[in-house]
């Protein structure tokens, strides 16, 4: 069985004389996405840790901190089996103790989308991973490489811009969404939060990557007006009727939003900036498209690059939430371009 190390000393000792050491922080409830972070960070370090804590400073008051999915023993299963050395498992008054008063606050990047809809999200996410980055590294290191999933993109995007602002050694490594390629659910992004749906509803869920296709597609078949592209995936969202939307938006190399539409339920476009239309086809691979929605009374969020992506590297799996299995990466399919 995987070790588990609970405090800072039990996992330094663990960590003792290690070449290098990969961290894949996670909140538990471990799927087939958290095991390709794994695999890769397996075949990049001579030690793996997975971290499993639910963190509650990132988490809103009425959010599901209390309800959010637990399971220990499976999640040392599936570590295991993906690679990892050892679970690093804290107290939550370990990593907060008595006392404890500081926070990482990030700019621009953290402020849109789900910075936004989450207030107070990204800083409880920057302070417990720069937290994480420091302790679990070998001999006084920090981790040489830490592992994040482009399902979160926004925080991904956060995570580089406080390591790179604090000069912080940790290298972050960014690791493609896993999917369920086939059955009535294909397309949907494995995520722990599925496990709040039935099979009947995740099914459902799926419309949020279809909608974000059905843009790509918008966009591959030569419509630039970045309303009109919107109002695409907009169409397809309309079609759910357990769903509320958060936003659809398009963001640039920097997650600042182009345009953004919000609220299903009132049709209009709500649009953050002047209405702006793609162009020629140049710099298309600097855009991408950001959904988050509550389906069944539970907040999913997806995104995909503006250019379409192969259908390759999805999972097959009849289990939309949480299997294992392998999982190949997905990736970037086209190469053309766009300009704003
Ligand atoms: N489908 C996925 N593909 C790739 N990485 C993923 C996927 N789902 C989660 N991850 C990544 O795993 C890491 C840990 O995420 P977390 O434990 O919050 O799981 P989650 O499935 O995103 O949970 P939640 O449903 O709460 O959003 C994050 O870096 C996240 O981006
Ligand atoms: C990065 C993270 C583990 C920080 O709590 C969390 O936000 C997550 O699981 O994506
Ligand atoms: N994977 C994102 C963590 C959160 O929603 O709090």
């Amino acid at each position: 069985m995987l070790p588990v190390a609970r405090t800072l000393p039990e996992l330094h000792a663990a960590l003792l004389g290690a070449r290098s050491v990969g961290l894949v922080p996670t909140m538990g409830y471990l799927h087939a996405g958290h095991a390709t972070l794994i695999e890769q960070a397996r075949r990049e370090n001579s030690l793996v840790v997975v971290s499993v804590f639910v963190n509650p400073l990132q988490f809103g008051a009425g959010e599901d901190l209390s309800r959010y999915p637990r399971d220990l023993e499976r999640d040392r299963a599936l570590a295991l089996s993906a690679g990892a050395d050892l679970i690093f498992h804290p107290d939550t008054d370990h990593m907060y103790p008595a006392g404890f008063s500081s926070s990482v606050s990030v700019g621009a990047v953290a402020q849109a989308l789900e910075g936004a809809s989450r207030p107070g999200h990204f800083g409880g996410v920057a302070t417990v991973v720069l937290k994480l980055l420091n302790m679990v590294g070998a001999d006084g290191r920090s981790a040489d490489r830490a592992y994040f999933g482009e399902k979160d993109w926004q925080q991904l995007m956060v995570v580089r811009q406080m390591v790179r602002d604090l000069n912080h050694a940790t290298q972050i490594v960014g690791v493609p969404t896993v999917r369920v390629h086939d059955g009535a659910a294909a397309g949907l992004a494995l995520s722990s939060r599925n496990s709040y749906l039935s099979a009947e509803q995740l099914v459902r869920a799926a419309v949020l990557s279809r909608a974000l296709r059905a843009v790509q597609a918008a966009y591959a078949a030569g419509e630039t007006d970045v309303a009109a592209l919107l109002q695409a995936g907009h169409r397809i969202l309309e079609s759910e009727s357990e769903l509320t939307l958060d936003y659809l938006s398009l963001v640039d190399e920097h997650l600042q939003p182009v345009q953004t539409l919000t609220a299903a339920a009132e049709v209009a476009l709500s649009i953050s900036e002047q209405p702006r239309a793609l162009a020629t086809p140049h710099n298309a691979d600097m855009f991408r498209l950001l959904i988050a929605a509550r389906i069944f009374g539970v907040r999913l969020i997806d995104n995909m690059p503006l250019l379409g992506e192969s259908a390759a590297g999805t999972l097959a799996s009849t289990s939309a939430g949480n299997s294992a299995g392998s999982a190949p990466s997905e990736t970037a399919g086209q190469t053309g371009t766009v300009k704003l």
